[in-house]
């Protein structure tokens, strides 16, 4: 029995026989014999332990067990060994889920510990054993208690109760995640019934039951995104995962991670349990890459590999895993002038525009003006839990002369705002700002009609507030800038992505920008 281990490290251990005659902290002399006192006191202290604990064993520092107290061994029967061949191996072997290897290695004991294996739940706790040097020499573990669950049942109980909230509280997040997978569009949800509007949705009805990538292409807000979920839930995939990106909303840092993943290890900080990408989370479904021409051409490289050989490589990693994902791009650049450029890649190009969609703006099909309208401010009462509000038909004719820039989100965002502006059930065209007399009613609108005007209700209009005038240069440049954003981020129904192109500036310029002027996000 290894008690001369359990005597020989740690507070308790005795190096030399000098002690003997040394002083204790208040002067008063020890006794001759404290160096066989203390050694008595470790072996007494071990042999409570070991008689009074259910069970206790002992291990090496490679991990063997060495010895097993008598008590210990009515365990054995249900880990599944006798003594021959429990004593000997290593303990990660035959003790399941214990937690000696980790006081070995870090030399830190775990003083109370609930361990839980086939043999039942167990209140164990574990010493390291350390010679007189201090190295760690092997580990001492006790089962202070057997089923727990009768002896400490508050503790248990409480145990149980949060695990059970925390088990409710995972499935909690994996609905809501899966939840915002699905699909909420469906072809027949997208609203339209001008030729424009039916040509694009007879197109999608063909492509959806193909498996080739689709390209979107349009502008700002035209329905990319609504069409491109429709496809997905028109198709073979529609029960598995529709998962989107919007390339210009992540920096260009981060993308590839996102996209690809990184592999457990291979950050520290957050990452460093790992994370899939979002070619893994789409697996089996849709995978929606929203502003592609906003896509560095580094990992353009990357994502033309990914889509021929369908394996992606996480970060960090060296094994490719394999990936089974359709992809639907969109965009409101003109790829092909960017692959004219340069700022694009062709071959990139060709493999995304197997089977492009063109999705007319809200100017060239406005017969469904209204339609559009409709559903729009039955949705806006519906999230905000205002009463439903109609258009009058001035406030239509107001509507459709307008220029619409940021498309179907510019026309929500202004059907929102004049709602939230009026208590009045039918909305005039007074409502939007409109001078009192407007043209006449929308019946015999012209179909392709371009108007000229941008609404003047929008959200990112410039605060009415009356601001001082401004002072130095550095003031006067900062309000023609402030400007320029927030007319910017009105002509694209708040679309940043859009808005920076619009300016001509770098979207990470833009959002540097916004943070100096706060306000221009707000409603007023
Ligand atoms: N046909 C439609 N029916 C109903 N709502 C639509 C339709 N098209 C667009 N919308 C609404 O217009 C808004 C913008 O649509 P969406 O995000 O799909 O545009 P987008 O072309 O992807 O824009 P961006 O290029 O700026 O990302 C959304 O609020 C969407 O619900």
């Amino acid at each position: 029995m290894p008690l001369d281990a359990a005597a020989g490290g740690g507070p308790l251990s005795a190096d030399d026989g000098s002690r003997a005659a040394s002083a204790d902290s208040d002067g008063r002399q020890l006794p001759a014999d404290a160096d066989s006192l203390l050694k008595l006191a470790a072996r007494s202290l071990f042999e409570l332990f070991a008689n009074s604990a259910m069970g206790t064993f002992v291990i090496d520092r490679d991990h063997r067990i060495v010895w097993i107290s008598e008590g210990y061994k009515q365990f054995l029967p249900a880990l599944g060994h006798d003594e021959a061949h429990f004593v000997g191996r290593r303990v990660e072997e035959v003790v399941p889920n214990t937690l000696m290897a980790q006081v070995i290695d870090t030399g830190q004991p775990i003083l109370v510990d609930l361990l839980t294996n086939k043999a039942g739940t167990f209140v164990v706790s574990r010493l390291p054993l350390r010679d007189e040097r201090g190295e760690v020499i092997g580990a001492i573990g006790m089962v202070l208690l057997d089923h727990p669950e009768s002896t400490m049942q508050p503790l248990i109980a409480k145990f149980g109760r949060l695990q059970r909230e925390l088990d409710a509280a995972h499935a909690r997040i994996a609905e809501h995640q899966a939840a915002q997978r699905r699909p909420r569009y469906t072809i027949a949800g997208f609203i339209g019934s001008s030729d424009a509007a039916l040509a694009v949705k007879r197109q999608a009805r063909r492509v959806a039951a193909t498996d080739t990538t689709v390209l979107l292409l349009g502008e700002t807000g035209t329905g990319k995104e609504v069409l491109a979920q429709a496809i997905h839930a028109a198709s073979a995939r529609a029960a598995l995962p529709f998962v989107g990106v919007n390339i210009a909303a992540v920096p260009e840092t981060l993308l590839e991670a996102e996209f690809f993943g990184v592999a457990p290890g291979a950050y520290t900080g957050a990452d460093r349990k790992g994370r899939d990408g979002k070619f893994k989370l789409a697996h089996g479904g849709t995978l929606f890459l929203d502003e592609i021409g906003d896509m560095p051409l580094a990992l353009q490289a990357k994502l033309l590999r990914v889509l021929q050989e369908q394996e992606v490589e996480p970060l960090g990693s060296n094994r490719v895993e394999r990936v089974d994902v359709r992809v639907i791009a969109a965009t409101s650049r003109d790829l092909s002038a960017m692959v004219a450029d340069g700022r694009f890649r062709a071959d990139l190009y060709y493999r995304l525009n197997v089977l492009p969609i063109r999705l007319p703006p809200l100017r060239k099909r406005l017969s469904d003006l209204e339609a559009l309208a409709e559903v729009l401010m039955e949705d806006i009462a519906r999230r905000s839990g205002l009463a439903a509000r109609s258009l009058a038909p001035d406030a239509l004719d107001w509507l459709a002369h307008q220029a619409w820039p940021g498309n179907i989100r510019e026309l929500r965002n202004v059907l929102e705002q004049a709602a939230l502006m009026s208590d009045e059930r039918v909305l005039h065209a007074r409502h939007f700002g409109a001078p009192a007399a407007t043209s006449g009613p929308v019946e015999g609108m012209p179909a392709a009609a371009v108007p000229a005007r941008a609404p003047a209700v929008s959200v990112f209009r410039l605060p009415d507030l009356p601001q001082p005038p401004p002072r130095t240069l550095a003031e006067q440049v900062a309000e023609v800038e402030r400007r320029a954003i927030a007319e910017a981020l009105a002509a694209t129904g708040g679309n940043r992505a859009a808005a920076a192109k619009r300016l001509g500036m770098p979207r990470s310029v833009l959002y540097e920008r916004l943070t100096r002027y706060p306000e221009l996000l707000q409603s007023p």
